[in-house]
């Protein structure tokens, strides 16, 4: 573990930019282009923050293991990966929720056992507390084709507006749970950082409170 440097997970793609301008707005200098190109290491050294940019579902990972200090992750991440990790702020960015979905006649005929998801284990929990026996199959993503193809009657996935639901002729059946993106910290960086990381939760912790309507 670095000593000097705050290291952060970070994951690439949508979530990135939006926590990326919450660090700005907290007062850590990164510079505007900060993610353009293929790099996997960014540094701002005026911050004194090191960045690795990691798929979404591995961010909890890599804090477990020490080699980042803090991560951001969505709350459906971290219910499915469960990782041993402190989750100290709700960013509130990248707000979506878990749902079930199939095609229209899943509304009636309720129990179909095959469900496809990049979830498998917040699937497979939700239908046991639901006493539902179910078959999960896990896929790495467009989770909507499943149902059109008749890979599994109903999907646990992410919706945001509900355009790909839409556009692929499927409804939502059931809410599981609401999500918004979070700030996770490796539990021994917390003892030796705690300092530094104190510092960015509390600035970030006031930028979210800002922004949100009182
Ligand atoms: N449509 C959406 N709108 C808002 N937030 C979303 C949406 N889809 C996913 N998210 C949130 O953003 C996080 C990252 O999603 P993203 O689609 O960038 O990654 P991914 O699909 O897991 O990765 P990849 O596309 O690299 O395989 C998710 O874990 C979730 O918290
Ligand atoms: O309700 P909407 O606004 O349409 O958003 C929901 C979609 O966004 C995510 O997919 P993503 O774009 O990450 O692609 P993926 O299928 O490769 O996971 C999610 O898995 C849904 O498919």
């Amino acid at each position: 573990m670095n000593k000097d440097w705050i290291t952060f997970a970070m994951p690439k793609g949508r979530i990135f930019e939006e926590a990326a301008d919450l660090l700005r707005n907290a007062g850590y200098p990164l510079q505007e282009d900060f993610s353009a190109g293929r790099k996997l290491i960014l540094e701002a050294p005026d911050a004194g923050m090191k960045f690795f940019l990691a798929k979404p579902m591995d961010v909890p990972t890599y804090v477990e293991h020490g080699v980042a200090d803090i991560g951001v992750a969505g709350k459906d991440v971290l219910l499915e990966e469960q990782r041993d990790v402190y989750e100290v702020l709700d960013l509130h960015i990248s707000a979506c929720y878990l749902a079930v979905a199939g095609l229209p006649q899943q509304r009636k005929e309720r129990v179909a056992p095959k469900i496809a998801s990049k979830y498998p284990n917040i699937a497979t929990q939700y239908f046991k507390a639901q006493g539902e026996q179910v078959e999960v199959i896990r896929l790495s993503g467009s989770i909507e084709l499943a149902p059109l193809i008749g890979l599994a009657e109903r999907i646990v996935d992410i919706v945001s507006t509900g355009k790909t639901l839409k556009e692929n002729g499927l409804v939502e059946l059931e809410t599981i749970a609401s999500v918004t993106s979070r700030l996770i910290v490796n539990p021994v960086s917390y003892r030796m950082k705690d300092k530094q990381i104190d510092d960015i939760v509390a600035r970030l912790s006031a930028v979210i409170k800002e922004g949100s309507p009182s």
